[in-house]
């Protein structure tokens, strides 16, 4: 091979990498490759034979780093530095009034929420450095969770990329639409396999697949809410943080609102209650935050949930089974 200064080679990389990663998005998310496999394997190996020659080009987001192909024995744990916790629940007014005095109570004014549908899905935790995916990890049980990263690429409203260059940790819910759970069930039923009981285990039976190849057979979707590190931006809200999320390329549910006190919180659930069967996602109750981050900061954890946010949960869903 002709000898390739290293700017030649990073330039020819700067070209195959974009090229060779849409193909094979096209193979894992979409109906049908769209080149011949030895179209894409001479230039995969193209990419490998200059990686070779200048290993300090290889990036996190080359087709060489993405190991989509291997189905892992089981899953690698990852340690999450800050705890994905869980949350309080409250299932009526009162106790939510009661939530709200100690609030109050403790900053000695009245506070706003960001008010957000709780969504029915299993937490996920995405980490990204310098703007690309690095690792995607479930809750587990709050400190070690699985390292499902092969199978969280194949998630089509994840970016691969952020629209800025960013080393940070968000989280958010994995979910699968009721539609999609209606799909993949008549699917399984044809083949003669056991149905997921509700689109919840449909989505966890999905995400947690040692091989990313079923992850990406089935439409997996993700609602973000939460930025963990923020990498110096300058973010002090958390309906801040929601309209952040979505300019980096997130997807986030578009029904959350800012209350000053309990103002405003029962219409929101009371609509939500009603509407929540018309709804293409499963939610299972109200999520109220205290919108100022620093105060949610101030307020702190109990040993097991925040102090500055509560599920309000719903009775569950007539037809879940
Ligand atoms: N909007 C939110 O914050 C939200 C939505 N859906 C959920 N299942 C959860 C769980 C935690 Br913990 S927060 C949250």
């Amino acid at each position: 091979m002709a000898d390739l200064t290293k700017e030649q080679a990073s330039q020819e990389l700067d070209k195959i990498r974009p090229q060779l990663n849409s193909w094979r998005d096209a193979y894992y998310t979409k109906d049908a490759p769209v080149v011949e496999d030895n179209v894409y394997d001479k230039l995969y190996n193209r990419l490998l034979e200059i990686e070779q020659m200048y290993p300090e080009l290889v990036t996190p987001d080359s087709p060489s780093q993405q190991v989509g192909d291997v189905t892992l024995p089981d899953f690698n744990k990852v340690t999450h530095d800050i705890p994905m916790l869980s949350m309080g629940d409250v299932f009526s007014e009162e106790e939510l009034a009661e939530f709200n005095d100690r609030i109050e109570k403790n900053v000695g004014h009245e506070v706003d929420y960001n008010v957000e549908l709780k969504i029915d899905g299993l937490s996920l935790s995405l980490i990204y450095e310098n703007g690309i995916l690095v690792q995607g990890s479930t809750r587990g049980n709050g400190t070690i969770g699985e390292n499902v990263t092969e199978n969280v690429k194949t998630i089509k409203d994840i970016p691969q990329k952020l629209s800025r260059p960013l080393s940070i940790e968000v989280r958010g819910e994995c979910f699968m639409s009721k539609k999609e759970f209606l799909r993949l069930n008549q699917e399984r039923e044809n083949e003669g396999q056991q149905v997921f009981a509700n689109p919840r285990n449909a989505a966890a039976g999905s995400l947690r697949q040692l091989d990313p190849k079923i992850t990406a057979s089935r439409k997996l979707d993700t609602f973000m809410y939460t930025i963990v590190t923020f990498d110096g931006m300058d973010v002090t809200t958390q309906h801040q943080a929601l309209e952040t999320l979505k300019e980096l390329g997130f997807n986030v549910n578009p029904t959350a609102q800012v209350t000053t006190g309990l103002k405003g919180v029962q219409n929101f659930i009371e609509h939500y209650g009603e509407v929540r069967d018309d709804l293409d996602y499963g939610i299972d109750g109200v999520v109220l935050k205290v919108d100022d981050l620093a105060l949610q900061q101030q307020l702190g954890n109990t040993v097991k949930v925040p102090r500055w946010e509560i599920a309000y949960k719903f009775p569950p869903e007539q037809s879940e089974t």
